[in-house]
């Protein structure tokens, strides 16, 4: 095979809980990574030369910072012989900076895709072990279930939620996850819970009302939202906030009332991604 073609699924965090910092800086969190059956396109083609292209590149990332020429370049330094190149297309469709995992999730695929077009055989855990290496959400990508997470964000346990419907809208903002990390004001110190204890109505993001007082627009977004739905929330570091609906007519009927400024989308719960076929045990 010299071709695929896979969708790059985007996340919800269901709830947010810090519960603490570790030396390195980085914060243990507890969440509820919710997949989501609407994403980003990416295509990978197999070169006769040696050359990984992007096509069309992202304006705002430099082409080796680019997510997807990282996990590439990450194979390619490990395979030990040289590889056949390849030509990667992106049909972008998530909001960057968004906190649904758009660049994280192109990182899994690609790691995934290219480990496969490759034939180098990494496996899974190999696989995990080099995504938590460039970013703390990557990991649940290439698992490839809706599951609850631990740690940074690593320590996966797959969980069933409720199949429904989402309105997810996008405030016209970009949220630095670093700067949120490493703000003051930052709540870090909420006491872990159970997985079992889990229920929305006793949790929530700890970076949202942060995020809300220095967004405005993410503040505006969940105001209006709340109208329609009272457990609607932000996702990860923001920008974009959430509200669960049991049809897809009821999600589309309060996103057709959006104020203009107001753009989101509608997507479906999904309990595993197209990926998990394709990662070795
Ligand atoms: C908190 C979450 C929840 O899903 O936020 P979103 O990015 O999705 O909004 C993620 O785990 C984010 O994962 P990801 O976006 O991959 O983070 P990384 O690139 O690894 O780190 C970005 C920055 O956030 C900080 N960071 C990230 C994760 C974490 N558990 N603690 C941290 O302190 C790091 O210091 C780093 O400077
Ligand atoms: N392929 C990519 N898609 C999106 N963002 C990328 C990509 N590669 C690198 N990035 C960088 O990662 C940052 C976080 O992107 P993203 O994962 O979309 O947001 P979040 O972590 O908030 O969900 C972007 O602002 C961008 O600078």
């Amino acid at each position: 095979m010299s071709r695929l073609q896979l969708l790059a699924p985007a996340k919800l965090n269901l709830f947010l809980h810090i519960t603490g910092q570790r030396a390195d800086g980085y914060h243990e969190l507890q969440t509820l990574f919710q997949l989501l059956d609407y994403g980003d396109q990416l295509s990978f083609e197999l070169r006769d030369d040696s050359q990984v292209t992007l096509t069309p590149e992202l304006a705002a990332v430099p082409f080796e910072d680019n997510l997807i020429i990282r996990a590439a370049r990450v194979l390619q330094r490990i395979a030990g012989h040289s590889l056949p190149g390849v030509d990667i297309t992106l049909s972008k469709r998530l909001p960057m900076g968004g906190g649904i995992g758009g660049g994280s999730s192109n990182a899994a695929t690609t790691l995934v895709a290219l480990n496969h077009l490759w034939q180098l055989n990494l496996p899974k855990q190999r696989l995990l072990s080099l995504g938590a290496q460039l970013g703390a959400d990557i990991p649940v990508f290439i698992a490839g279930d809706t599951a609850w997470a631990e740690g940074v964000g690593e320590r996966l346990t797959p969980t069933k939620t409720p199949d429904c419907w989402y309105l997810v809208l996008t405030p016209p903002c970009h949220v630095s996850t670093a700067e949120i990390f490493s703000h003051k004001d930052l709540t870090r110190d909420t006491r872990p819970i159970k997985v079992a204890a889990f229920s929305q109505g006793g949790s929530q993001n700890d970076c949202e009302a942060l995020v809300r007082k220095l967004h405005p627009e993410v503040d505006n977004a969940l105001i209006w939202l709340k109208n329609f739905s009272t457990s609607a929330r932000m996702t990860g570091t923001g920008a974009c906030v959430f509200a669960s609906f049991n049809s897809e007519r009821d999600a589309e009927q309060v996103l057709a009332q959006a104020p203009p400024q107001l753009s989101g989308f509608i997507a479906k719960s999904l309990q595993a991604s197209p990926l998990k076929a394709l990662v070795p045990d």
